[in-house]
């Protein structure tokens, strides 16, 4: 693996081995930010080729479209990246046992996949970086956890962490807290949309404009993020400057406590987590059946 420059990719070769909304987050992250050549990026998927010639279209990725093209370009990449969903991800990876070189890379974005079940799966120590990234990607803004495999030499090391870097804040964690990055950040931004579906329905019912509703919202997640990026100060201690005393913040916060919102918050993200391990140990099942 290349490693003359750490900050980039430098020429090494990328393949997203399932293209979808994750694969896209991350491609169009690299690209943007001129990581890497759109070119050294190929895209495949298992059916839908107009997806393919969509993302050639917008990012100047190159598509895999036939079986001949799918299997150079896996057989020749550097990077492989597993971006398919869980439950097909264990035939994906047995179909590439006849085809790997022990120096390439995989990296995995799936949830709940362990790095042992992929050695399983592919019936050998392969170099396995596990991730779990989020949708924010796409705009840099991304929150990746990783974490490695014994076998993964220092410049894959870099590597890896250089393309995550590249797509917004990286945290190398011990493998069995991948589920806990699961819980709050891989799945976390659907939390923060969904509480933002209730502020702008609320203000709805109050009569604001949708519009309205919606631009109040986004601005004040916004804002608010912003603050404790830039401030460093805590979101308990910011939470308490908004809070004047008897005002109409407390009145609210009384509410959300009233319908037990931190302890529905936290039961939300250990479940996450607990299914993530749930959906590891499916895949498990299917390597073990399959030997
Ligand atoms: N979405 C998210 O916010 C996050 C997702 N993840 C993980 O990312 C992974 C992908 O999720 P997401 O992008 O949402 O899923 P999508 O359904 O958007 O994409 C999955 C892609 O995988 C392809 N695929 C399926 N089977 C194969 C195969 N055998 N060979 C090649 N390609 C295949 C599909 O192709 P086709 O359409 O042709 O069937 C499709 O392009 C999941 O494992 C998920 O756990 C991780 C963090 C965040
Ligand atoms: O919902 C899921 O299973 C995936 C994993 C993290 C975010 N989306």
């Amino acid at each position: 693996m290349s490693n003359r420059d750490a900050s980039s990719l430098g020429k090494n070769t990328l393949i997203f081995y399932g293209a979808g909304s994750m694969a896209e987050a991350i491609l169009r992250g690299l690209v943007e930010a001129s990581l890497t050549s759109p070119n050294n990026i190929t895209v495949m998927n298992r059916s839908n080729a107009d997806r393919l010639l969509e993302l050639e279209r917008q990012y100047g990725v190159v598509p895999a479209t036939t079986e001949d093209l799918k299997k150079s370009a896996l057989t020749s990449a550097d990077v492989i990246i597993l971006g398919m969903k869980p439950k097909d991800s264990a035939n994906a990876i047995k179909a590439l046992q006849p085809l790997l070189r022990p120096e390439q890379l995989i990296v995995s974005v799936i949830a709940g996949l362990s790095i042992s079940t992929i050695h399983q799966l592919l019936g050998r120590e392969q170099p396995v970086v596990r991730t779990m990234p989020n949708t924010s990607s796409t705009i840099g803004l991304g929150a990746t956890g990783i974490s490695f495999s014994a076998s993964v030499s220092a410049s894959q090391r870099e590597f890896a962490l250089a393309m995550f870097n590249a797509v917004g804040l990286t945290a190398v964690v011990d493998e069995p807290l991948i589920e806990a990055v699961n819980g709050v950040s891989g799945s976390g931004p659907a939390y923060v949309y969904y509480l933002m579906e209730a502020m702008i329905n609320a203000g709805v019912q109050l009569g604001l404009t949708p519009e309205a509703a919606k631009d109040l919202t986004v601005q004040t997640v916004r804002g608010a993020a912003e603050m404790v990026f830039t401030t460093g100060e805590n979101p308990g201690e910011l939470r308490r400057k908004v809070t004047s005393p008897n005002g109409t913040t407390q009145a609210a916060i009384e509410t959300l406590d009233h319908y037990s919102f931190q302890e529905g918050m936290n039961k939300a993200i250990v479940r996450c987590a607990d299914r993530a391990r749930e959906m590891g140990d499916a895949i498990r099942a299917e390597a073990v059946d399959s030997k």
